[in-house]
């Protein structure tokens, strides 16, 4: 198996196949793209060197940027002369698991027998898309987050048969690229669709049950536990403002909501632990003395602080007429 990825080919021109394809060549792998045909590919590049000529000019890429992009990315050959030579193919094809099935199973017939192949599939599971391709154990979910040339994320998902050394190939690649890849399992979707669509489900609850308008939830989400999305997670978040207070906010919110909003079994056998978070030293996310207590607060208020400039730097978001 390719234990160092260096030749990158990206199925699939579009929207976010283009972008990962900019990302990669940015990180100055070797990427080909390929579309439906040749002509196709050579317009998807043609869009993402002008794309990322406006990014450079905008100053969101570095200077040199789109010199080293077209240096590093390339289309006008077929898919099948296009993945034989690739040391990772990443589909990213229409949302379909027919397309995909098709696409993958060509991919996996005239790529290397240790190629590794990755789909950019944001809800179909692996076990639906794995029977399409050969040597599956070199297959796996590489999904990245829109827009791609922004987003750092990338959810990492494994099918049954799938070598964990494929898996840290990818991770560092993804490394190489700036990117943090996280391992998720095999279900529905998957981590981040899961968790986004709980929000917007329960913010659009609040909306219909009239308790604040679509827009008022925005601005609480935006300017209060969303500003901290960025550097901490839900684990880190609950650590920094204790455990002990979260079991306790739980039972209120559970009087009132029932099951769907009852203390999480892990949070109460943390607390049950006398694990309360930063403030006793004892937290979800690990152990906290006193030197990492200062650092967290001390990491938690400049990247608010500095949060807070970038927002007012940049100014409101602009916004739909209603
Ligand atoms: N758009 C998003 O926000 C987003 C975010 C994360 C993941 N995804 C996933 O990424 C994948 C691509 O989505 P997109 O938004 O880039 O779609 P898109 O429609 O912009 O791009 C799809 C591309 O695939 C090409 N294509 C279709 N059939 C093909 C074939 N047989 N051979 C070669 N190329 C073919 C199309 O011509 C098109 O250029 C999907 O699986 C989608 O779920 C999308």
């Amino acid at each position: 198996m390719a234990k160092t990825i260096n030749t990158v080919t990206v199925v699939g021109a579009g929207y976010m196949g283009g972008g990962i394809a900019q990302t990669l060549a940015l990180a100055d792998l070797s990427v080909e793209i390929v579309d439906v045909d040749v002509e196709a590919a050579k317009k998807g590049l043609a869009r993402l060197l002008h794309e990322a000529q406006e990014f450079e000019d905008q100053g969101l890429y570095e200077a040199g940027s789109t010199e080293t992009i077209k240096k590093n990315l390339t289309a006008g050959r077929t898919l099948e002369e296009a993945v034989a030579d690739a040391d990772f193919i990443e589909e990213a094809v229409f949302e379909s698991p027919e397309v995909k099935r098709e696409v993958l199973g060509k991919i996996s017939q005239h790529a290397r027998a240790d190629a590794i192949i990755g789909t950019n599939t944001s809800t179909i599971p692996v076990h639906v898309l794995v029977s399409a391709v050969k040597n599956p154990e070199r297959f796996l979910t590489v999904h990245f987050s829109n827009p791609a040339p922004f987003i750092p994320g990338v959810e990492l998902v494994s099918g049954e048969a799938t070598r964990p050394d494929v898996v840290e190939a990818v991770k560092d690649l993804l490394a190489r690229a700036g990117r943090e890849g996280a391992e998720v399992a095999d279900t529905p979707g998957m981590v981040l669709n899961r968790l986004q669509y709980a929000l917007l489900k329960e913010a659009a609850s609040v909306v219909e049950e009239g308790i604040a308008s679509a827009e008022d939830v925005d601005t609480v989400v935006r300017t209060t536990f969303g500003f901290r999305l960025g550097f901490f997670g839900p684990f880190a978040i609950a650590d920094q403002a204790g455990l002990d207070v979260y079991a306790k906010g739980f039972s209120t919110l559970s009087e009132a909501y029932g099951e769907r909003l009852a203390p999480p079994k892990l949070l109460a056998e943390n607390v049950d632990a006398g694990r309360h978070g930063v403030k006793n030293g004892k937290g979800w996310t690990g152990d906290f003395d006193e030197e990492t207590k200062a650092a967290v607060i001390a990491y938690r208020n400049k990247a608010y602080a500095r949060m807070g400039d970038l927002l007012r730097e940049l100014g409101p978001a602009p916004k739909g007429k209603k």
